[in-house]
């Protein structure tokens, strides 16, 4: 940090023109008092004149140091006890105690007199990179010792050089700011501490005692700690008005950097004591205005006299400032706690919008906490606690359910509730999702329910995989209708619950009778109780002749399902998937579980809503969803939006490919007419007209984007920075895959993931997704530089456009083995060329002439392979290289320059700047060629 040659000036004690010409001395062209010199400068400076200018200093300012005499500070800055730091002794080793920091009223605060062994450390004053050395160090959460408490008593004593407004941070040549080896100050100066009792405190240099500097000087008030890491920074808190008026401290003649405005403990009398009339950078009133100061080091109350003349503009700034706290000498205004909601994803200018700060100054926060975000780059939801946490506001990250509510709301439309009262309801059949240990027979039990049950068996005959079936039970002489999910096991469940959708009602859980519980079967079990789902045990392959249906029983009841016949409250039913038996009364267990257990209805008269279980893109048809409708009635025509897709409803089929015409609650059905392909789980509805429905799926695309980016982004810290830099940048191949079915772009991205080439280079999807390539897509390429995979699937609208636009690479596929094959080749073509020698020929060195022109020509008979001119040649002499990596100026036979020469062949030869040849010496040549990667 560039620092002021008067600012200099004032740290050595010498008048600004000293340093000026020492500078001048040092070669440095430096123009006037207020010209800046920059960090290396300042430290050279230091090094090479420090000792002879503080000597020079402390000499002119010896006789004028201030008298021991208790300075009132102004009010307006309350002197707080500065901090410690941990190096520095403990003011109880003070020449003169300090007062206690409760002390209050408008007297000085307690100077802790801090001997400072080194007067100016001027070496690591203007170290901004101590920042990431202790980014810890910003937050104010280690008190400080309040080692100025620990030497209670109010003796005042001379005063340090300044008070009140200089703030440790500001003074980019102490020893305890930059660095920030400070302890926070201790919470007492928060509080009572404010306006603390007369400082003790040395008069600077002066009569030998401890050269002050303002790490020793109260904060003030209303900053949470130190300003940390960044204190060397001048720039920011210097000169601003947030310090007492007191005048910048007479014992600034000892050189302590207390000439910040406001030091309330001036030489008496004398405005800017040792020269040092509080150099304002950004200069508030207090900097400007040694009058003040005067005042307040002869005792009276600067602040109120100073206070009469300042401007609203600048009495504004003085609150702004008082409430600035400063984390690595960035100001950034504190919260008390408000709640800012953050969309997830959100970057740090939405935050710096929402609290009004400006978002550098958050860039600059996050900086010093140890973290890289630009402005606008999506944050991740730890990075927008952190600041929040840092900066005391309560951050909320909302989550995509609650902004999806939000967003649905914004357009007056209300989801997940029944319209209407009680009359309006009606029961709808229970969705069930099968789930269950590996080949404990789900796939069987969906099969033979869904052939041996399924509604309307004369309609469709051969069923249709849609995601999703009906199938129908008689029970109690009524005939009763079961959902099933055709998806079995967990993780599709799972994966609906995070995206906060509830598909199902209740779960069949398939333990088979011969393996008993296994692993996946807690899993699934648990999955289930987490989600409050009741659970139907199917105890499967009864048939099996080791089958033990009541050692199953046995073993669940541990894991608190315990049979209805041992007196608990899961039906267990014994099941032959194979055979296709008990799935009636597998069935019958399921609605006397809903209805014991569950208050299935639901309004059908109302505009549809329910979740996307499966969609995909057909090639015929282009996007189809299954939808299970949740309440109200679905109907071909409707204007529907289905996550970030939309669009109207053209046809719907159910799971026999037959037409249908309305989808009533619970009913899956197969949509057709919608405009993109919606994720599972993502949840539909009808809304008003087309217009609405594009409007909603706009916002949500948008949003999803940001997160997405978010999500990409992660949480990059210096660290990571740092070790990327060292191993000189890893480079990644980013994909987007796009694909006809969400099987094949699952089957792309696990082939991808086998891919092995080494630590140097990685592969990273960073999308994913079915459906013809978007614009979207291209934007999210374009802005992380992916290259965009699409399989089976084209650009859609202007995405080609786009892409030529933007520069992104489209590559498309239809077999797989194409693509992965590809790939591979592309990842080896980013890592870093290898080369291996290629030997070429070898010629004996057989005479020398010498030519005072073109050096020593050795004259040489090619003993095997080529001699070739542009080769690369190394000398052996007794089987020892005694030179490498030469070349040839010229080779030549007989007279002519020739490009190679054969064995057997005389040659006359020069290596070019290499002379030290020896007749039988040979000389070797070889090529660089580079090596296919395996
Ligand atoms: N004997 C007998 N075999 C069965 C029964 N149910 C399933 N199986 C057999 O068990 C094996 C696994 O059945 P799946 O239905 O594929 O099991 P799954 O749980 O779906 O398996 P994953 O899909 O791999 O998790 C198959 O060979 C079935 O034929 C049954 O009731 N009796």
């Amino acid at each position: 940090m560039a620092v002021r040659v008067h600012e200099l000036a004032r740290e050595f004690g010498v008048e600004s023109k000293v340093v000026l010409s020492t500078l001048k001395d040092m070669g440095e062209y430096v123009k006037s008092a207020s010209s800046t010199v920059e960090a290396p400068v300042v430290r050279r400076l230091n090094e090479e004149h420090g000792d002879a200018l503080r000597a020079q200093g402390a000499k002119k300012s010896g006789g004028k140091k201030p008298a021991a005499k208790p300075a009132e500070p102004a009010a307006a800055a309350p002197a707080a006890p500065a901090a410690d730091t941990s190096e520095q002794p403990a003011a109880a080793s003070a020449p003169a105690p300090a007062a206690p920091a409760r002390t209050p009223g408008p007297v000085p605060g307690p100077r802790k007199v801090v001997p400072d062994p080194e007067p100016a450390p001027v070496k690591q004053a203007p170290a901004p990179a101590a920042a990431s050395e202790t980014p810890a160090a910003a937050k104010p959460a280690a008190p400080a010792a309040p080692a100025a408490r620990a030497t209670p008593g109010p003796t005042p004593g001379p005063r340090p050089p300044a008070a009140g407004g200089a703030r440790p941070g500001n003074n980019p040549f102490s020893s305890t700011q930059g660095m920030q080896r400070n302890t926070p100050r201790p919470p007492a100066a928060r509080e009572g501490g404010a306006t603390p009792a007369p400082g003790a405190g040395s008069s600077g240099g002066g009569g030998g005692m401890p050269r002050p500097n303002p790490a020793m000087m109260p904060r003030q008030s209303g900053l949470p700690g130190p300003s940390a890491a960044r204190g060397g920074r001048p720039g920011g808190a210097p000169g601003r008005p947030g310090g007492a008026p007191g005048r910048p401290g007479g014992g600034g003649g000892g050189g302590g950097f207390a000439g910040r405005p406001g030091g309330g403990g001036g030489a008496p009398g004398r405005p800017g004591g040792g020269g040092f009339s509080g150099p304002p950078r950004t200069g508030g009133p207090a900097g400007r205005n040694t009058r003040g100061g005067t005042q307040g080091a002869f005792g009276r109350a600067g602040g109120p006299v100073r206070r009469g003349r300042k401007s609203k503009r600048a009495k504004r700034q003085e609150f702004d400032q008082m409430q600035a706290p400063a984390i690595g000498g960035v100001r950034v205004r504190k919260g008390n706690g408000e709640t800012v909601r953050l969309t997830r994803g959100s970057s740090l200018a939405d935050f710096a919008d929402k609290i009004g700060a400006d978002s550098a100054s958050l860039v600059e926060v996050l900086f010093h906490l140890g973290e890289v975000v630009t402005a606008t780059q999506s944050a991740n939801d730890e990075t927008l606690l952190l600041l929040g946490e840092e900066l005391n506001y309560t951050v909320e990250v909302i989550s995509p359910e609650d902004e999806d509510r939000e967003l649905l709301e914004s357009f007056d439309i209300e989801f997940g509730e029944d319209e209407g009262n009680e009359d309006d309801l009606i029961a709808r059949p229970p969705v069930v999702t099968v789930m269950g240990h590996v080949d404990h027979g789900k796939t069987k039990l969906l099969d033979a329910l869904r052939s041996s049950n399924v509604v309307d068996k004369e309609a469709g005959g051969i069923t249709q995989t849609i995601g999703a079936y009906q199938v129908a039970t008689d029970v109690d002489g009524t005939e009763r209708r079961i959902t099933l999910i055709d998806t079995p096991g967990h993780e599709a469940f799972t994966a609906m619950r995070a995206r906060g959708a509830q598909a199902t009602d209740i779960a069949i859980l398939v333990v088979a009778a011969d393996d008993g519980v296994m692993p996946q079967t807690v899993e699934a079990l648990n999955h289930a109780k987490a989600a409050g789902v009741p659970i139907v045990v199917a105890v499967n392959k009864v048939d099996k002749p080791d089958a033990d249906p009541t050692k199953a029983r046995g073993q669940l009841t541990e894991y608190g399902l315990v049979p209805e016949e041992y007196g608990g409250d899961t039906m267990f039913v014994d099941v032959s998937a194979k055979a296709g038996t008990g799935m009636d009364a597998l069935l019958e267990a399921v609605i006397l579980t809903a209805d014991a257990s569950l208050d299935l209805r639901a309004n059908p008269k109302q505009n549809a809503e329910g979740l996307v279980i499966e969609a995909h893109l057909d090639r015929g048809r282009g996007p189809v969803a299954t939808v299970l409708v949740h309440r109200g009635t679905l109907k071909v025509g409707d204007s529907i939006v289905a996550g970030p897709a939309f669009g109207r409803v053209r046809a719907m089929l159910d799971e026999h490919g037959e037409n249908i015409e309305e989808a009533t609650p619970s009913r899956p059905a197969l949509v057709l007419g919608l405009t993109a392909v919606p994720g599972a789980g993502d949840n539909f509805m009808v809304v008003g007209d087309d217009r609405l429905a594009r409007q909603i799926a706009e916002k949500r695309e948008a949003r999803e984007r940001n997160a997405l980016l978010a999500q990409r982004t992660g949480r990059r810290t210096l660290e990571d920075f740092m070790s990327s830099m060292e191993k000189g940048e890893t480079d990644e191949l980013l994909l987007i895959l796009k694909g006809d079915g969400s099987g094949s772009v699952e089957a792309l991205e696990d082939a991808l993931a086998q891919i092995d080439v080494g630590d140097e280079v990685a592969l990273r999807v960073i999308d994913r997704g079915v459906g013809a390539i978007t614009e979207t897509n291209v934007m999210l390429a374009a802005a992380s530089n992916a290259v965009i995979i699409g399989f089976n699937v084209r650009p859609q609208g202007k995405a080609t456009e786009l892409a030529d636009r933007e520069g992104v690479e489209i590559k498309y596929y239809s077999v797989i083995y194409n693509a992965i094959e590809e790939i591979e080749a592309s990842l080896k073509g980013l890592l870093k060329p290898e080369f291996e020698e290629a030997q070429l020929g070898t010629a004996e060195i057989r005479d020398i002439f010498r030519s005072s022109k073109i050096g020593n020509i050795a004259g040489c008979m090619v003993t095997s392979g080529t001699i070739k001119r542009n080769a690369k040649a190394r000398l052996l002499r007794d089987g020892s290289v005694v030179a490498d990596n030469l070349d040839f100026s010229s080779l030549r036979r007989e007279k002519d320059d020739v490009s190679e020469v054969r064995e057997g062949f005389e040659c006359g030869l020069v290596l070019r700047g290499y002379n030290d040849i020896k007749i039988g010496d040979i000389v070797e040549t070889f090529e660089l060629r580079e090596k296919p990667r395996a």
